[in-house]
């Protein structure tokens, strides 16, 4: 039968050519597997059509034949073939030799060694890696311990210890000689100890001495020439054990598995941060408010300074800036974050309810109360109760939950005890409580006791390149969800989002955002993928009328900040107060609406 001579930088070895087809290459799914880096996976196939032998290179690979270089050849007896770092030569008559010389104890050892090698190149887990590193040298040694012991934080670290019998060994630290491992790590080179107690060397070494070693092998294990950790073996019942030709072997395979054990401990660093760099995804998405710029960093510093505390807090803001999402944050950090985060939306339940659902009812209280049941207030207790759109509350349980506030306990519907209650409250509107006192919906003494601290969240579009900022990172979480092959936006997706006026606020970028990555056909997202057409962006206004709304705004904002008060907001702008005067008249002739904030002088 024709054989095959390997030869590689670790060896040659034999190998027969029984099949029609034989396929050679890295891949230990090949017919003949060459641990030869410069190799593909599959270098090229041997073909025997039942007369001749026919090599074929694939692509990636350059093969010579008797040195010429070729893609495809017919062999005869001797040819030899060189692809890669590979020599193999063919061979149509066994060669006697093969037959009549018993096998040379060191190749088989280093065969042994690269089929050892080759079996564990798949082996990636950094874990369990040592073990089987370990398990797989004591084969073909005669040690009947091995440790494989790393260097961590400049630490030496036993990652395994195997007997023959491929278990863990027990008590493993005080089985190996310090003062050997520390020489072949100061050295950097491998060393064999035929007989530790009688080495002159050694004989002195404490721990050879009181662990009576007898034969020990130990090499380094390196990357780029330094020491990350070493191979140790030990025999302690026989001298003389190894021989040099045995450290021969063991360094090559210290070499093979410092590879080994290098691109193991890389993919389990990158698997941890991976897992790291998603869990701390996860957590912006769930705990944080994402913002880039400065239009944010007035509301990052009041939740900062309002989360320690008890504070009621009044978060405002258009329909989708966030508001919610600063009550989850001021709870997150508050020192009832261990407690529950109780959120109710005042104005999506039916007034009827809405009593029950906040305070709870007694069995009987009502038709339908069939059972005694506690309400979000003691839901929340040892948390944070979230009142949303707090404005839509009314009047009537508006005198109950100051009550309530006030008094730190609920009385359920159908009861008459009270019962106390631990919460802090944050509440929020998106209408504009003052118009609401001002209209008679909302009662005043309500309001300060919510208000204790406002925050105002300004809506998207004052947010300057936050609009971006924010979109980006929809887009990256949204295409890693629904595996989309979206991955950024067209210079006219961000013309056009930095024009719309955002009337959903962060809701509705998330939202178009969102649906434009589902259905994205390429990897940029256009303007027209948001729906954002030409005629949805706000139009370009003279400076004079921009400057006019700016100015509005800013003056109805600061006017909300002081609670109405004209003379306050006067002096923080440091303008006359008649400016505010003549301001309130004009909102109160556009509007066609009397009443507001202004109307009330406040101290
Ligand atoms: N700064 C932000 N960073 C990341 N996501 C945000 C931000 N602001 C809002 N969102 C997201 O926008 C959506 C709307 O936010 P949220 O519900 O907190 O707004 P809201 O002001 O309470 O809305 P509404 O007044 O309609 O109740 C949520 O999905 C939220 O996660």
């Amino acid at each position: 039968m024709a054989t095959l001579l390997v030869k590689t930088a670790s060896g040659e070895r034999l190998v027969r050519l029984g099949r029609r087809l034989t396929s050679v290459g890295r891949d230990p799914g090949n017919d003949v597997v060459v641990a030869d880096p410069a190799l593909p996976a599959t270098a090229l196939h041997i073909h025997f059509d039942g007369r001749d032998y026919n090599a074929a290179c694939h692509e990636g690979a350059e093969m010579t034949v008797n040195g010429r270089r070729r893609t495809t050849a017919r062999l005869g007896d001797g040819d030899r073939i060189r692809i890669g770092g590979t020599d193999l030569q063919l061979s149509l008559v066994e060669p006697p030799a093969a037959r009549a010389v018993p096998p040379d104890p060191s190749v088989e050892a280093m065969r042994s060694l690269v089929r050892l090698s080759e079996r564990l190149l798949g082996n990636s887990d950094a874990a369990r890696l040592p073990a089987a590193l370990l398990d797989a040298v004591m084969d073909v040694t005669r040690a009947e311990k091995g440790f494989l012991i790393l260097l961590e934080d400049g630490e030496l670290q036993i990652r395994a210890a195997r007997n023959l019998a491929q278990e863990d060994l027990a008590d493993a630290a005080a089985r190996v000689s310090d003062s050997i491992i520390q020489k072949v790590v100061r050295t950097r080179r491998p060393v064999i100890v035929a007989d530790a107690l009688h080495d002159r060397e050694w004989s002195g070494s404490d721990s050879v001495v009181n662990l009576k070693l007898c034969s020990v092998m130990c090499a380094p294990l390196l990357e780029r020439g330094e020491v990350f950790g070493v191979l140790y073996l030990g025999n302690d019942s026989v001298v003389n054990l190894f021989e040099e030709k045995d450290l021969e072997a063991l360094t090559v395979f210290a070499a093979q598995a410092s590879l080994l054990m290098q691109n193991a401990l890389l993919l389990d660093g990158l698997r941890r941060e991976n897992v790291a760099l998603r869990e701390a995804a996860q957590e912006r998405r769930a705990g944080e408010l994402l913002s880039a710029g400065e239009s944010m960093r007035e509301v990052f510093r009041r939740i900062e300074k309002v989360a320690g505390t008890d504070v009621s807090v009044l978060v405002s803001g258009e329909t989708g800036t966030g508001k919610e999402l600063v009550a989850r944050e001021i709870h997150r950090r508050s020192p009832r974050a261990a407690g529950p985060f109780v959120a109710v939306n005042c104005g999506a339940i039916p007034e009827a309810l809405l009593e029950s659902e906040l305070f709870g009812h007694v069995r009987g209280a009502f038709t339908g109360a069939v059972a005694t049941r506690p309400g979000k207030f003691q839901a929340a207790s040892g948390g944070t109760l979230f009142l949303d759109e707090v404005g839509d509350m009314p009047l009537l349980l508006q005198v109950k939950l100051l009550r309530a506030l006030a008094d730190r306990a609920v009385t359920r519907v159908g009861d008459t005890q009270p019962e106390p209650v631990d919460i802090r409250v944050v509440a929020a509107s998106n209408r504009v409580l003052e118009d609401e006192i001002a209209r008679g919906a909302f009662r005043e003494d309500l309001y300060y006791r919510l208000n204790v601290v406002s925050i105002r969240l300004p809506p998207l579009r004052e947010r300057g390149d936050d609009v971006i900022a924010l979109a980006r990172f929809f887009l990256q979480q949204y295409a890693r969800e629904y595996g989309s092959r979206a991955r950024g936006f067209a210079p006219g997706a961000v013309l056009a989002m930095r024009r719309y006026a955002w009337p959903g606020n962060v809701r509705e970028l998330e939202n178009r955002v969102k649906k434009a990555v589902v259905l994205a056909e390429k990897a940029l997202i256009a303007a027209g993928d948001l729906d954002l057409a030409p005629d949805l962006l706000a139009p370009v206004l003279p400076l004079q009328e921009a400057k006019d709304a700016f100015q509005r705004r800013y003056i109805n904002e600061v006017l909300a900040r002081n609670g109405g008060n004209r003379t306050r907001t006067a002096k923080d702008l440091g303008v006359d107060p008649r400016t505010i005067f003549r301001h309130l008249e004009a909102e109160r002739r556009g509007d066609g609406e009397d009443g507001g904030p202004g109307d009330k002088e406040r101290p």
